[in-house]
This record gives C-alpha cells, sequence and structure tokens, in this order.
C-alpha cells in the first residue's frame, strides 16, 4: 500500500535560498544579468543590433569554442585536472548554491536519460518545480536543459549562458583555462536550476560518473546506476566490473543508491563501492505493468520497463528523503496516480520514437531510436520488430495506413534499415546483434542504406540543417557496408568475406561514386538517402516502408530535422 504526501497536500520544506542571485519570481531579464549580458550583444555592421537568429548562433558558436578533443576525462584522468571544476564553481559562485539543489544524480551505460526522464516527469505530476539535465542533444542544445518539462526558453538560455561564459572568460588564464564543453554545460545547469529555484534537478551522468562534471556534486538526495554495459572503454575500462567502478564514482557516503538487476561481475563491483561508503544500495525491479492501470509507458521497448522500474524507486526515496513521506515503498501495491500520469506521459524524443513521413503518401514510417551499444542495439531491433509486427502502435498517432492494404500482413510491408555509428564504435559488435535479433523474430532487412551524418561533433548546431559537404570521405561508410554485405552471406551459408563481387559503383543523385550491393547502398548524404525512400514509396505505394534508422543519436537528430519540417 503506498501513502504519498503530495505536494498541494504537504508543502514541501522550502529550499532556502542563499545565492545572492536567486530571485524569487525569476524576472525575464534580472538587472545584474541584463547589464553583464547587454555588453556581448556584438553589433552588426552599419552599428545595428545583431537579430535574434544571429544572436543565437554567436551563441552556439561561442559554446562550439569549447570543443576540444580532448575535453572527456580518461580513466586516469591524467591532465584533465578535474580540480579546475572547483575553481569554476568559486568563478561563478556556485559552491553554495549546488548544494542546496535537491539532487537525483543517475549514471549508468544505457537507460540514464529514459529513467531521468521518466523521473522528472513523476516529480512533475507530484507538483514540483523540476529541472532536467539531460546529454546529448538531437536538434537543439536547449533540449538538454528542461525547466517543468519543457526546454528551456531561448530567452532564459541566452541569459544564463552569457552570464556564465562572460565570468569565466574573465576569471580564466593559462593556469585556470575555460571549461571544456561538458564541463560548461554542466556549470550551466547548475547556474539555471539554482536560479529558476528548482525544488529537484535531476542530472544525467555525460560519461562515466568519478571524473564527470555532473559529479562536483557532493550530498544528492538519492543516486542511480542504470543497465551497465560495454560502452567507451577507451576511457572506462574493457571488463565490467572497471565499467561499474566507474560509474559508482557517483555514490556518496551515506546516500541511498539504486540500481536495476545487473550481470554478476558489475553487481559485486557496485557493491564493494557501496559498502565502503556505507551507501544502502538497492535493486530496482523492473516496473511491473500491470501497475498502470492499463496504460501504457510513455517510451516504447521492454527495456524502458527496467528504467521505469529504477525512476520509480528513487522518486520515492527522493520523497521520502525531502519530507514527502511514501510509507512502505514496494513493489506490489498500486502506484500513486502522478506516478502513473508521469511513467504514461514522459517524453523523449530519439529514443523509440515512431514518425509516419509527412511527404509520403501514408506508407513511410520512419522508427528512430539512437541505440549505440551492443547492448542498446539489442534493445532497439527487439522494439522495432515488435512494433512493426502490428500497427496498433501507429493508432496513436493519428496515422492511417493505406485503405487498400492489407493490414497486418508481412507481404505488403518492407524493413529498411538506415544505419551509421561513429567510428570509434565496433559495427562488428553493432551489426550482428542488429541483424539476428530482428531475424529471430521474423524480421529482414530488405536494405540497409549507410549515410554520413550530417551535424558535425566539433559544431554546435542550430535549427537549420549544416551546409553538406560536397568532398565527403566515405570510407567509413563503405567500412560499414563491407561489414553488412559479410554478415548478410555468412547468415545465408556463403562465404563470409569477398563481398564485392556482388556490388557495383554507381552515381547518386549528387553525383558522387558510391557502391550499391544486392543487399545495402551507400548514400553520399543524408538527404539524398530521404529523397530515395520518399520516391521507392511513392513509385511502390502497395508497400509499407517501415524504416530503422540507428547506430547514432547524431543521425537520429539529422532525420527528425529533416523529416520534421
Ligand atoms: N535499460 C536499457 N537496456 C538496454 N538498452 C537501453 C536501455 N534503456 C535504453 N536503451 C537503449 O539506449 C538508447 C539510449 O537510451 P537513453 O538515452 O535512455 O540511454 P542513455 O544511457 O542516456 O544513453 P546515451 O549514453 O546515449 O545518452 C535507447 O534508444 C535504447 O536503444
Amino acid at each position: 500500500m503506498w501513502f504519498l504526501a503530495l505536494k498541494f497536500l504537504n508543502p514541501p520544506i522550502p529550499i532556502s535560498s542563499s545565492l545572492g542571485l536567486h530571485f524569487s519570481t525569476p524576472p525575464l531579464i534580472s538587472p545584474i544579468l541584463s547589464s553583464i549580458q547587454i555588453k556581448n550583444i556584438p553589433m552588426a555592421k552599419g552599428g545595428s543590433m545583431e537579430s535574434a537568429a544571429d544572436r543565437y548562433q554567436s551563441t552556439l558558436d561561442a559554446l562550439s569554442s569549447l570543443i576540444t578533443k580532448k575535453s572527456r576525462a580518461d580513466k586516469s584522468n591524467k591532465g584533465d585536472r578535474y580540480d579546475l571544476l572547483f575553481d569554476y564553481l568559486k568563478i561563478l559562485e556556485l559552491d553554495e548554491a549546488i548544494s542546496q539543489l535537491k539532487i537525483i544524480h543517475v549514471a549508468g551505460t544505457k537507460g540514464k536519460g529514459s529513467t531521468c526522464t521518466f523521473a522528472e516527469s513523476i516529480l512533475r505530476n507530484c507538483g514540483f518545480r523540476t529541472g532536467l539535465f539531460t546529454s546529448p542533444h538531437l536538434i537543439d542544445v536547449r533540449e538538454r536543459f528542461r525547466l517543468d518539462g519543457l526546454e528551456i526558453s531561448e530567452e532564459k538560455f541566452l541569459e544564463y549562458f552569457w552570464w556564465c561564459y562572460d565570468r569565466l572568460k574573465e576569471e580564466t588564464n593559462d593556469d585556470v583555462p575555460m571549461p571544456t564543453y561538458f564541463r560548461f554545460l554542466a556549470l550551466l545547469a547548475f547556474k539555471i536550476f539554482a536560479a529558476e529555484q528548482v525544488d529537484v534537478a535531476i542530472l544525467e551522468v555525460g560519461l562515466g560518473g568519478r571524473f564527470d562534471a555532473t559529479n562536483v556534486v557532493e550530498k544528492p538526495i538519492v543516486c542511480g546506476i542504470s543497465s551497465l554495459g560495454y560502452d567507451h572503454m577507451e576511457i572506462l575500462g574493457n571488463t565490467l566490473g572497471e565499467i561499474a567502478g566507474e560509474k559508482a564514482g557517483i555514490f556518496k557516503h551515506e546516500i541511498p543508491a539504486f540500481t536495476v538487476p545487473q550481470p554478476d561481475e558489475a553487481m559485486h563491483v557496485l557493491e564493494e563501492k557501496a559498502s565502503k561508503l556505507n551507501v544502502n544500495l538497492q535493486v530496482a525491479h523492473p516496473l511491473n505493468v500491470n501497475l498502470l492501470n492499463g496504460l501504457k509507458l510513455a517510451l516504447e521497448g521492454e527495456h524502458q520497463y527496467l528504467n521505469a522500474g529504477l525512476a520509480v524507486a528513487l522518486c520515492s526515496t527522493w520523497l521520502q528523503r525531502t519530507g514527502h513521506p511514501i510509507i512502505n515503498f514496494n513493489q506490489t501495491g498500486p502506484l500513486p496516480e502522478p506516478f502513473i500520469k508521469g511513467l504514461t506521459t514522459a517524453s523523449l524524443q530519439g529514443r523509440a520514437q515512431i514518425v509516419p513521413d509527412i511527404e509520403s503518401p501514408g506508407n513511410l514510417v520512419f522508427y528512430l531510436d539512437g541505440a549505440h551499444s551492443p547492448e542498446s542495439m539489442e534493445a532497439c531491433a527487439r522494439w522495432f520488430s515488435l512494433c512493426t509486427r502490428d500497427d496498433n502502435h501507429l493508432s496513436n498517432l493519428n496515422y492511417q495506413p493505406q485503405q487498400h492494404m492489407d493490414e497486418g500482413s508481412k507481404k505488403d510491408t518492407a524493413q529498411i534499415l538506415l544505419f551509421n555509428c561513429m567510428s570509434v564504435r565496433d559495427p562488428q559488435l553493432l551489426l550482428p546483434r542488429l541483424m539476428r535479433t530482428c531475424a529471430s523474430h521474423g524480421v529482414c532487412f530488405k536494405k540497409a542504406l549507410f549515410v554520413p551524418n550530417i551535424s558535425v561533433y566539433h559544431k554546435v548546431g542550430s535549427q537549420a540543417l549544416p551546409t553538406i559537404d560536397p568532398q565527403v570521405d566515405l570510407s567509413w561508410q563503405f567500412a560499414l557496408q563491407r561489414a553488412w554485405e559479410s554478415l548478410m552471406q555468412s547468415d545465408k551459408g556463403g562465404e563470409p568475406s569477398n563481398t564485392d563481387q556482388a556490388c557495383e559503383e554507381v552515381k547518386d543523385d549528387t553525383g558522387m561514386s558510391v557502391m550499391s550491393c544486392k543487399n545495402s547502398s551507400i548514400f553520399s548524404s543524408l538527404p539524398s538517402a530521404i529523397k530515395w525512400l520518399r520516391d521507392t514509396a511513392q513509385k511502390d505505394r502497395f508497400v509499407r516502408f517501415q524504416v530503422l534508422v540507428t547506430g547514432s543519436l547524431h543521425l537520429v537528430g539529422d532525420v527528425l530535422r529533416l523529416i520534421k519540417k
């Protein structure tokens, strides 16, 4: 049985504000901030003020200038000077403010973003003012900062951005250089959440845990470790135990923590680290679907029940520890109504997202999921296979498949893969998992398309698509294609290599030479691939084309930008 004292029944303990810069009702532009900000608005030629769009772009340019190749902590943290973060906190006068925030801190290999999104939605539905910091973003950097469930307004973003950026620019030097990209974003999140006086700040770790910029938090209310697996091994270590050790770096003395069921090797390390810090570490079980009163989780895929179970445990503990007691937390009693509402209405782009194409005659649907690790590839493949089996999931989207189609009949559907991954990933680990998990559910891709991303890592993009590089290097896409063709051949009992014979060199619609093979094609740009898909859907109107876009959250973001325009 749950007993939940919600905010409207029992107001939470007020969050004290000792930060001089706090404002009780945040004004649109505070006097202190606007005076700093105004000197930053660059003048256009002829003395006129910069337009809003130019101003936003110059802000993104300033942010891009912080991206360095060495912006991520390596395992030993050598040369990365974690201590600098404490200098930045002082410069920004944030050390005291952070200690006032009531934080939920989540690390993990997969499911961090989803868990944080569920937790935010639950606590917002309980009546709290929420701040959510996630990464990466798909289209606009402001997606990373949500206030009360909505991405921060452009106005507020600019205000806080320049407040932080200017102070840091003024106070940093050769010994204390400007923070790198992710560190700056984390500091900005702290600034936003402190100034906006959120009741709860939910923070997703960027990478690892121990040396992540979010880990400057000394006393969170509760910590979570989502599913552990193999990713970023060059930084975090090659074994699950080593990876778990880095993630457990977010545990704090006597602060309770939850995790999901993990492989033994990882669980042992989590338990060991927890016991050293006197942390009460508990395993949150996957959410029981029956607790949702016949509704569905807002984020699709079986793996989301793991993330939802973790979010429920984190929120229950947060409520309890901040003076809003849920007595007797157990998994069998009914869930409080705001929990159900939170879990069934949360939203996060690019994770198991289904978007019918608005430009096609009703027979082209994109299934987008930013999976990029072996375990998430499998989760993604299961989700795609299960939802392409039936069209019920489309009814929520007001999508009407072609009337004349024999709905549900396999012969009327064709599954296509649109794939790219970053070259630090191993396609030999990702593609076989994807292909074989789909095949085990009876789904075979008619064609795989390999494309380069449009977004580039060393620049933070705006809403507009960056220009496409006509001299793009496709060698990575050729490698992916060879891996795919070889996989297809070996799965059909043929020789695993020697795929080139089945391929021919052709020109794509930009005039670039690309390889077209029996089971796959390369496109030199994403718009060319989308155009091909739309033309194909137009030509074959009796077939429903179901396109799985996966391998990279950047690719997913680029596709969303193109198809949602
Ligand atoms: N519990 C899980 N187990 C396995 N895969 C998962 C799980 N949760 C999410 N995924 C997969 O990982 C992808 C990213 O999900 P999410 O953003 O929640 O995780 P993340 O840990 O924040 O990932 P990233 O490191 O990419 O930010 C999803 O699209 C899905 O394919």
